[in-house]
């Protein structure tokens, strides 16, 4: 048998999948991306059809691995991390999804969520039970969707001929032999943003299916995220058996890869939306400001490490509007050049509310506004404020960060697609007042899948020996006067009120 050196993560996003090899310094040797449809069958729903993500899972995994040589019996372990949330139910004999994968962004339940909302005493029972709050957001109301939905299939689920996985459950299903024996499995993290695991015992809570009648029968085993689930198939894209042995929701992997392994130690990832994340230890502490309550992660049965999470729906998501829908430049690294040419954004202020506000506002009436235009603003001018729309969304949720720790946040490090852009950067440091340190390897997500794995297998030892891969790129020090700083944050917040409470 061959020497292992090498862990492979499966990133599969909302946009696109990836399959990135790591050595086992935790440097990416080789990567391959692939972006898959958006279905948006009505106003505010958002689908993706789960034989697609399957297939292009397969297929960068063939190609990540096929470049520069990889062997698969070189390759120790396989992690998977996964856009959360998002809902698949299918055939457990036939592997054939009976819905569209339902996107985590999906509005479709929001009537539901509303009347939800105004039942007595519910609200405060989610959050106690779950750590969340009541939205469209999370996979339990879609789950509902689909059942009450597609004729017959809540008795077919109580039967267990139908199962229900978040992206991650349905890809290790496959990986593992689908049909065929493949595995039906789910880690904490992924559990925790169901509304369906109690967070405190992290089981899935009888009350919580009972309300939702979801049958316990098509839900996955929780296991911890750093764990042989099983192996993958040799007729699969590995073309070898390889133990599938790390498994956490993206934001949380990118929590695990920047190795905020510490209390107090928080990440930001600039993607589709932004996810700020705050590691709290091992007690699951309650959010007074509008913050979620999640599973960092979990290293062993029945243990985990807590979170609070700022959740952000639409940040990188503006900078694609922008570049899609108005079409004012051709990539989205082109938004710094254009913003470069503008010292400010001229007193505008752009609400990117697509989906309503998540975190710390979760007001899903809320719809987009530009505020302040005059016939002075141009087309850099806007995107300058969208960049800055991102930049005040994660004050926000620093803001409530540091009131529910009482702790102010000293630095925050980032990651994901956006954070090359670096006068974004330089503009997050200004409106945080904080430093912003973004590391060597931006692909944080997928490194923190591939950690889980190789600490599972033991390619690594310790949490210890991850924290010693981590290597700062560059150091964004605020450069604006805290007067200043304050001004332009109050415009905010007045931009904030004008968007909320749009939709009756
Ligand atoms: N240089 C850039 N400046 C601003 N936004 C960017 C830049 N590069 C990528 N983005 C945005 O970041 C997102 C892609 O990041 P990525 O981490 O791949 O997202 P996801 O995992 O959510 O699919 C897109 O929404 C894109 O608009
Ligand atoms: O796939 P991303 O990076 O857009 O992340 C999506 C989040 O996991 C949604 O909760």
């Amino acid at each position: 048998m061959s020497e292992k050196k090498y862990v492979v993560a499966i990133d599969q996003g909302t946009t696109s999948s990836r399959a990135i090899v790591f050595d086992l310094e935790g440097t990416p040797v080789s990567s391959h991306q692939m972006e898959h449809e958006q279905i948006y069958p009505q106003p505010g729903w958002v689908e993706h059809n789960p034989m697609e993500i399957w297939s292009r899972t397969q297929d960068v995994v063939r190609e990540a691995i096929s470049t520069n040589g990889v062997k698969a019996d070189a390759i120790g372990a396989v992690g998977i991390t996964n856009q959360r949330e998002t809902t698949v139910v299918w055939e457990k004999a036939t592997g054939k999804p009976i819905y569209n994968a339902i996107v985590w962004q999906c509005m479709r339940t929001q009537d539901f969520c509303a009347k939800w909302q105004k039942m007595e005493g519910w609200e405060k029972k989610v959050n106690d039970l779950t750590g969340l709050v009541i939205s469209p957001y999370f996979s339990g109301t879609k789950i509902k969707w689909i059942l009450d939905h597609v004729p017959g299939a809540r008795d077919r689920a109580a039967k267990g001929e139908i199962l229900f996985g978040n992206i991650d459950t349905w890809v290790i299903w496959n990986l593992t032999g689908g049909p065929n024996g493949g595995v039906h499995v789910t880690d904490v993290t992924n559990a925790s943003r169901t509304l369906l695991m109690n967070i405190e015992t992290l089981k899935w809570d009888k009350e919580m299916m009972e309300f939702l009648d979801v049958p316990e029968a098509m839900l996955p085993a929780i296991k911890p995220s750093s764990f042989v689930y099983g192996h993958t198939v040799k007729s699969g894209p590995f073309g070898a058996e390889i133990p599938v042995a790390g498994d956490l929701g993206d934001q949380q992997a990118a929590l695990f890869g920047q190795t905020c392994y510490d209390k107090g130690e928080a990440k930001n990832t600039y993607g589709t939306g932004c996810f700020m994340l705050l590691n709290i230890g091992d007690k699951p502490v309650r959010s007074k400001n509008g913050l979620l309550t999640t599973v960092a992660y979990g290293l062993e049965e029945g243990k985990a490490t807590y979170a609070l999470e700022g959740s952000i729906a639409i940040t990188g998501a503006a900078i694609q509007w922008l570049r899609d829908n108005l079409r004012l430049f051709d990539d989205a690294p082109d938004s710094e050049w254009f913003a470069k040419k503008v010292a400010d954004s001229g007193g505008i202020y752009f609400v990117p509310a697509f989906s309503g506000l998540y975190a710390p506002y979760w007001d899903m009436s809320a719809r987009g506004a530009i505020v302040g235009l005059t016939r002075y603003i141009t087309k850099e001018h806007i995107i300058r404020a969208t960049l800055e729309s991102i930049c005040y969304q994660t004050r926000d949720v620093q803001a409530a960060m540091d009131a529910d720790s009482g702790v102010p946040l000293k630095a925050l490090k980032v990651d994901g697609g956006a954070v090359k852009n670096s006068l974004l950067m330089q503009m997050q440091a200004d409106v945080l007042g904080v430093p912003v340190v973004r590391p060597v390897v931006s692909e944080t997500t997928a490194l923190g899948a591939a950690y889980a794995a190789g600490l599972a297998t033991g390619l690594w030892k310790s949490l210890d020996e991850l924290r010693k891969h981590w290597k700062v790129d560059r150091e964004f020090d605020p450069l604006m006067v805290a007067e200043k700083r304050e001004e332009l944050y109050s415009g905010w917040k007045k931009a904030i009120e004008k968007s909320k409470g749009w939709i009756d």
